[in-house]
This record gives structure tokens, C-alpha cells and sequence, in this order.
């Protein structure tokens, strides 16, 4: 069995057609291509693909923010309302220096496919703040997050568009917009965001939840191709909310992490890391480096001679200059959009399984569709129910698209979006083109 494809034609399949650009370069270009490209498999309107190709409304606000120094700076941020039709609009809200309307458009259709993969009633959001949090006191940010809860007021809430934690913000961020929300409404509605610390109506688990699934995914994948764990060597660029707790648990389960990494380099050691010993970065920014004794570089990390590759950090790492580079059977993508469309098919053509984030990472919204129905029945689960029953979401999701990946003869990445696309267009041909 190849690892790519059940066939040896994957890499023809996913081939692309010679009047489309070399490499997109943007998080949209790349979403629109993989679009195209899996509804190339399907007999599905073309006119809901047409529509899908565009996000259904942007709202782009200034934010102006007090330094601490008295001086006001004004940032830029943005919310990608992608498409509604099987629920609200959900995603993530990103603190991030290269944030861009471009960007957030193409994370917003990445969170529409992933929550129809995973069966969820919610459509597709995302947003965020073109802003280096790590620049930002506390203070600071609590401000600038208060202010963009302001701008935000009438695009979200808790059955209209409900944000979420990506990179760049944590759960106190989420407190905050609650709060702020709450404050400008008149009362408590804690629904309107998830991701939020467990004393405001958070979901135990959350935080650990994308981790969760990234070494779901890995355990079910590594089965699936006769791998044990601990047999297996696994690199992880990223030691956050999705790296580091991917890494903690696939170390737990017996497999062993050769590297991670921050925004300044990687740790590597052949023998393994001992990862709880490391801070994440929620305990600790760029702790990683800072506790190495071998750093090497984060392109030096992708090309490691591994069994399994988890980008968790940014998107576009893996690109037509390294996808012939990586040397893993294996890519769990744990960041969103991590391999370009043109690096996609270079690793297709050369056997290499690349497990999509819209599978691999989607416990954090499959916990966060948890957290929202514990806010709205105001009830609380425990850890052990929230862990039991993402387990179950996981897997429910991993056999429908191992069923389209065995029946068609496609990638993982196009197995998934047939799920997706096909789940999306049926409620679209129901309601009609409009919602
Ligand atoms: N949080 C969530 O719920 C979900 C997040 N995701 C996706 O996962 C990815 C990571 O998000 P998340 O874990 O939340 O982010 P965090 O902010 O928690 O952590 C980001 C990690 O990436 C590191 N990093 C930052 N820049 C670089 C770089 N240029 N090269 C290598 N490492 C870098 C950071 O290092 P340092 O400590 O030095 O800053 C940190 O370890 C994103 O693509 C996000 O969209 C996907 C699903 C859910
Ligand atoms: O939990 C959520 O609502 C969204 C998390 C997210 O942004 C993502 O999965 O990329």
C-alpha cells in the first residue's frame, strides 16, 4: 500500500493543470485551488462552488489602543464571515503581525471545510488583528481585545459568529471579549466566544483540544499504515496550544519526538525529548530555544530524516523550494494551511500521506461546539466527558474519510474535502444559494 494514495496515480491525480499559477500565495489562492481541485471529484453544482469561492462578508475595523505610554496606535482588524449554511459562523481570531483580509478569508473557508468534516452545525469564520502581541503589555492587550469586542458587536454573537483562540491569543483573550460583549449587551452571555478559562463558562479540555486531535489523527494514521508508535519519530515546528500538547501526548502514547521548535529555532535530539520537561509557549515564549542544548534551524526541522512531520506553527512552510526536502512518510498538519498547493502535489507525486488540517487540528472547534452547548444549557462537563466524547468525534470523522480516500483513489487532503463539500453542498441545495 502507498502511503499517499491506495494507488500509484495519486500523484497524476493531483496534479495541476497547466494554466494555473506556479505557487499561490496566499492563504485564499491556496484555499480556492484545493476548492477547485476536490470538487473536481464530485458532481456537485458548479454554482455553489462558484459561491463558495468567496467569503459571504468581511468587516474590517480600526482599533485604536492606548499605550501604556499615553501615545495611541491604531491596528487593523478583520472578521471573514465565510458561508452559514449549516450553522453559525465559527473560527478562531489571530494576534499576528502578517494578518491580512487575504488571510483571513482563506482561514474562514479552511473553518467551513473542517466543520463539515466534522459533522458540526457551523459555518466558517475567522479573524484577527494585524498586531505582535509580544510587543503589547497586558494591559495593552486587554484594550486592544476590549476594542475589537466594540468594532465586533454587531457581526457576532452567540447564534450570528462565534470567535475562538488561534495563534496569538489565549483564553484570557476570549474573558475579555466575553466580557466586553457581555458589558456592551447588558448581560451575560458567555456563548458568544469559546476557548475561555472553565471559571467563565470555558470547556475543560479546550485548550489541550487541537493537540488532542493532531495525536488522535497520528495514532489512527500510524495504525492504518502498520506503524507502532513506538517505532515512530515525530518533528514538531511549534510548541504552542497545537504543537506542544501534540508533542506532550504522542510522547506519552510511546512515540518519540526528536524536535520542536519556537519562533527562534528547534531543539533536536535523536535519542528523544523529554517534552513535558520543555515549557510550552503559554507557560513560557520561546522557551524551546532558550532550553536546547542543539538548536538547528525551523527549515532545518522540516527536512529531518523522521516518520512524522507536524507543522504547528504557520502556514506556507511546506512550498514547492522544500517539498522535495521532506523527508518523512508522514505529514499531520497541525497549522492551518502549512503546504501549499504546489508542494501538496510535489509530495503526492513522491508517496508522502499529508493528513489535512481540516481533519488533523479540529478537535479545538470540535471542544469549542462542546463549550457552546455547556454555555447555552448552562451546564459543565468533565474533562474525562470531553476527552471521551472528542475521541468519539474524531473517529467518526477519521472512518468517513478513510471511506472516501479507499473509494476514490484520491489524497487525504481531497478525501476530506469531499466529505466536507458534500455535506455543504447538500444544505446549500437545500436552503438554496442565498443564506
Ligand atoms: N489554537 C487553536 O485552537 C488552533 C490553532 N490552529 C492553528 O495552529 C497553528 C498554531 O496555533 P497555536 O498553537 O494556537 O499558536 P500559539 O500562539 O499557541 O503557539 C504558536 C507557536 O508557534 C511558534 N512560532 C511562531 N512563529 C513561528 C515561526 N515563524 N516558525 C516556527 N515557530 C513559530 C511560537 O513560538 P514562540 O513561543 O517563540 O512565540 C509558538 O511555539 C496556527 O496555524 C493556528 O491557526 C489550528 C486549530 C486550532
Ligand atoms: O474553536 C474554534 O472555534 C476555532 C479554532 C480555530 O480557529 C481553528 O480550528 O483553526
Amino acid at each position: 500500500m502507498t502511503m499517499a494514495s491506495k494507488s500509484d496515480n495519486a500523484g497524476d491525480e493531483s496534479a495541476q493543470e497547466a494554466d494555473e499559477p506556479v505557487e499561490p500565495t496566499s492563504a485564499v489562492e491556496t484555499a480556492r485551488r484545493q476548492l477547485s481541485h476536490a470538487a473536481d471529484h464530485l458532481d456537485i453544482d458548479p454554482n455553489v462552488v462558484e459561491r463558495l469561492k468567496h467569503p459571504k462578508k468581511v468587516h474590517e475595523v480600526t482599533i485604536p489602543v492606548e499605550r501604556d505610554d499615553g501615545t495611541v496606535e491604531v491596528f487593523t482588524g478583520y472578521r471573514a464571515q465565510h458561508d452559514s449554511v449549516r450553522g453559525p459562523y465559527k473560527g478562531g481570531l489571530r494576534y499576528h503581525p502578517h494578518v491580512t483580509r487575504d488571510e483571513c478569508v482563506g482561514l474562514g473557508m479552511w473553518m467551513t471545510w473542517k466543520c463539515a468534516v466534522m459533522d458540526l452545525p457551523f459555518g466558517g469564520a475567522k479573524g484577527g488583528v494585524a498586531v505582535d502581541p509580544k510587543e503589547l503589555s497586558t494591559d495593552e492587550k486587554e484594550r486592544l481585545t476590549r476594542r475589537f469586542a466594540q468594532e465586533l458587536r454587531d457581526a457576532i454573537g452567540p447564534n450570528r459568529d462565534i470567535p475562538a483562540p488561534d495563534m496569538g491569543t489565549d483564553p484570557q483573550t476570549m474573558a475579555w471579549l466575553m466580557d466586553a460583549y457581555s458589558m456592551q449587551e447588558g448581560e451575560t452571555i458567555p456563548g458568544v466566544v469559546t476557548g475561555k478559562p472553565p471559571v467563565v463558562g470555558g470547556s475543560e479540555g479546550r485548550e489541550e483540544a487541537p493537540g488532542r486531535s493532531v495525536a488522535i489523527i497520528t495514532q489512527l494514521v500510524c495504525e492504518y499504515y502498520d506503524r507502532p508508535l513506538a517505532e515512530t519519530t515525530v518533528a514538531v515546528q511549534g510548541y504552542g496550544s497545537v504543537g506542544a500538547n501534540a508533542a506532550r501526548l504522542l510522547d506519552d502514547w510511546g512515540a518519540t519526538v526528536v524536535a520542536i521548535s519556537d519562533v527562534n529555532g528547534a531543539m533536536y535530539d535523536p535519542a528523544g525529548i523529554d517534552t513535558a520537561s520543555v515549557p510550552s509557549h503559554d507557560e513560557e515564549p520561546e522557551a524551546v530555544t532558550t532550553y536546547a542544548d542543539t538548536v538547528i534551524t525551523n527549515d532545518e526541522l522540516l527536512t529531518l530524516d523522521v516518520d512524522v512531520l507536524v507543522p504547528a506553527a504557520l502556514g506556507n512552510v511546506i512550498t514547492e523550494a522544500n517539498a522535495d526536502a521532506i523527508a518523512a512518510d508522514l505529514v499531520i498538519e497541525g497549522a492551518n494551511g502549512p503546504t501549499t498547493a504546489a508542494a501538496d502535489s510535489i509530495l503526492a507525486a513522491r508517496d508522502v500521506a499529508v493528513i489535512p488540517d481540516i481533519l488533523a487540528n479540529a478537535g479545538g472547534v470540535t471542544v469549542s461546539y462542546f463549550e457552546w452547548l455547556q454555555d447555552i444549557n448552562r451546564r459543565s462537563w468533565s474533562l474525562e466527558r470531553v476527552n471521551d466524547e472528542l475521541e468519539t468525534e474524531m473517529r467518526a470523522a477519521w472512518r468517513a474519510v478513510r471511506t472516501e480516500f479507499e473509494a476514490r483513489d484520491v489524497t487525504w487532503r481531497d478525501a476530506a474535502y469531499i466529505v466536507a463539500l458534500t455535506r455543504i453542498a447538500e444544505a446549500h441545495e437545500s436552503r438554496g444559494l442565498w443564506p
